[in-house]
């Protein structure tokens, strides 16, 4: 079986490989790849440090071409690159493809901010001076991502940080460095210097860490769970460096009794359980008025029994998969947790047997759950939703804040006050209305409130934020 390395200043290197499994099939060997330490990491921002000087003054055709030629690459390849997905990760093909064309078109829209880089000339106050404002990379960023989205992350972290000159240090999760691979590869086949993007994988209390500790990276952005946010976070306050984190969610999903009951079942469903629910936008607080209530818990459940959950290879296969044994524990745990604490699993929940050995986990929808509960307060990152049973929208909206989280949050219903009402007056980053809380668009702000998310927003124009430093220049001709 190939092995496939780690890419530090324009060379593969590595010797050490691991194994990397299918969920959906244990005896299924994705490929071996290689584990980097912190030597590696060293070596790394070694390299970057270098490529930085040239790269921070290349031109925006450059840039420009490069990340054109990767998104071309990206969606050219969307089948293959969606199956590799689907088959490191879990998602169905269908949502491997579809999260490789997302990858595909963040390459295209920075490739096109390449071209529209921009500054200011205002008048000083004081006469015969001119003041510029432009916008300088940061210098080399550290890129951590988790294994939930692992082509569509690293291309909306690594496509801005490229566009405006940066070089990155790039540690994707452990469990999928297949997708990390491949986006590397096809960045240095489009032409990317030595140094610029430098990959090593390997496991997060080791390479990630390497790169916490080294005083070579400029800035950190993470994105995974809240309990390793706080501790990306703490060292580059320390070092007083620049830090992005994207953490969990315990979104909301409010229904009110005027909703298109169709369309609020389609919402809770896909936003509950699909991707296996392994998303941090995924509503698993299903907040729901009393006229309601009844319908809406018996229409899910009959939505649920109907969902296949297998091999995510499989055509017709509409759940895949949780990602490995650990997630399989952790999701296990919160049911049980569930049904001590007094809620009545509806439906689902089981270990389920298919063909090939994998972590098949029927979904599980719980009722009479209160907000208080733990599984209404901690994020699972499974597919487990509970339903919350309140008496009017002020009540809903109040509990759909009442949560340390505030990524996305969404609401049903065919009024238009309530609607607009729940738009200004939600706690959360991103707001969904008649839609479901995941699923998101590639060109505008990502990012949440609270406990969710720290530091400017990723994706679209507001990316830069994060990934340049502004310098204001006074001129005296
Ligand atoms: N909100 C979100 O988008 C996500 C949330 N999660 C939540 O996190 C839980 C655990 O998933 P997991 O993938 O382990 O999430 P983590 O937060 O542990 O991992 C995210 C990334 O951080 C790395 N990492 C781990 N420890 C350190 C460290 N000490 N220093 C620097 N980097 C580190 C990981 O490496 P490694 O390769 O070793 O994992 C991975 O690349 C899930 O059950 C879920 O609740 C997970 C993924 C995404
Ligand atoms: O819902 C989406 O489209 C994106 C979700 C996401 O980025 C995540 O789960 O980490």
């Amino acid at each position: 079986m190939t092995l496939h390395q780690n890419f530090i200043n324009g060379d593969w290197t590595g010797t050490e490989a691991v194994p990397n499994f299918n969920p959906s099939d244990t005896n299924d060997i994705v490929g071996e790849f290689a584990r980097g330490d912190a030597n590696d990491v060293a070596n790394a921002v070694t390299a970057a440090r270098q490529a930085f000087v040239k790269w921070a003054h290349s031109g925006p055709m450059e840039r420009h071409a490069v990340l054109r030629k990767a998104s071309d690459e990206i969606l050219t390849r969307k089948e293959e690159l969606g199956r590799l997905l689907a088959r490191e990760e879990g998602k169905t093909l269908a949502e491997g493809i579809g999260e490789t064309v997302r990858a595909g078109q963040v390459f295209d829209f920075f490739a096109g901010e390449a071209l529209r880089l921009a500054g200011e000339t205002v008048p000083s106050i004081r006469p015969g001076i001119e003041v510029d404002i432009t916008r300088e990379p940061v210098g080399v960023v550290g890129i951590i991502t988790p294994w939930n989205f692992p082509i569509a992350i690293p291309a909306w972290k690594i496509a801005p940080a490229l566009c405006y000159g940066n070089t990155v240090v790039f540690k994707p999760a452990d469990l999928t460095p297949g997708c990390a691979w491949a986006i590397v590869d096809i960045l240095k086949r489009a032409g990317l210097p030595g140094g610029v993007l430098n990959l090593v994988m390997g496991k997060g209390s080791v390479v990630g860490q390497a790169m916490l500790d080294h005083s070579g990276i400029d800035a950190i952005t993470f994105t995974g769970s809240v309990a390793t946010g706080k501790r990306v976070a703490a060292p580059c306050a320390e070092q007083m460096r620049k830090v992005q984190l994207e953490m969990g969610g315990k979104n909301p999903l409010v229904v009110l009794d005027d909703a298109d009951l169709d369309t609020a079942v389609e919402c809770a469903v896909n936003g509950a359980f699909f991707s296996t629910g392994q998303r941090c936008t995924a509503s698993s607080r299903l907040i729901v008025t009393d006229g309601i209530h009844d319908h809406f818990v018996k229409s899910v459940t009959t939505r649920m029994k109907a969902l296949v959950v297998d091999n995510a290879l499989k055509e017709g296969t509409h759940i895949g998969p949780v990602v490995d044994q650990n997630q399989f524990e952790q999701d296990e745990k919160y049911i049980a947790i569930g049904r001590d604490e007094g809620a009545h699993l509806a439906f689902g929940g089981e270990r389920l047997n298919r063909e090939t050995p994998g972590f098949f986990l029927q979904p599980a929808l719980f009722t009479e759950a209160t907000n208080e509960m733990r599984i209404s307060r901690e994020e699972i990152f499974g597919p487990v939703a509970s339903v919350i049973r309140v008496g009017d929208y002020e009540e809903a909206l109040a509990v759909a804040n009442d949560t340390p989280f505030g990524l996305s949050a969404g609401i049903c219903t065919q009024s238009l006050k309530h609607a607009s009402h729940f738009k200004r007056n939600s706690e959360a980053g991103m707001v969904m209305v008649n839609l479901p809380t995941a699923g998101v668009d590639f060109h505008v702000p990502f990012g949440g409130r609270k406990g969710s998310s720290y530091g400017p927003r990723e994706q679209g124009r507001y990316a830069r934020e994060f990934y340049t430093t502004v310098k204001t220049a006074y001129i005296q001709p």
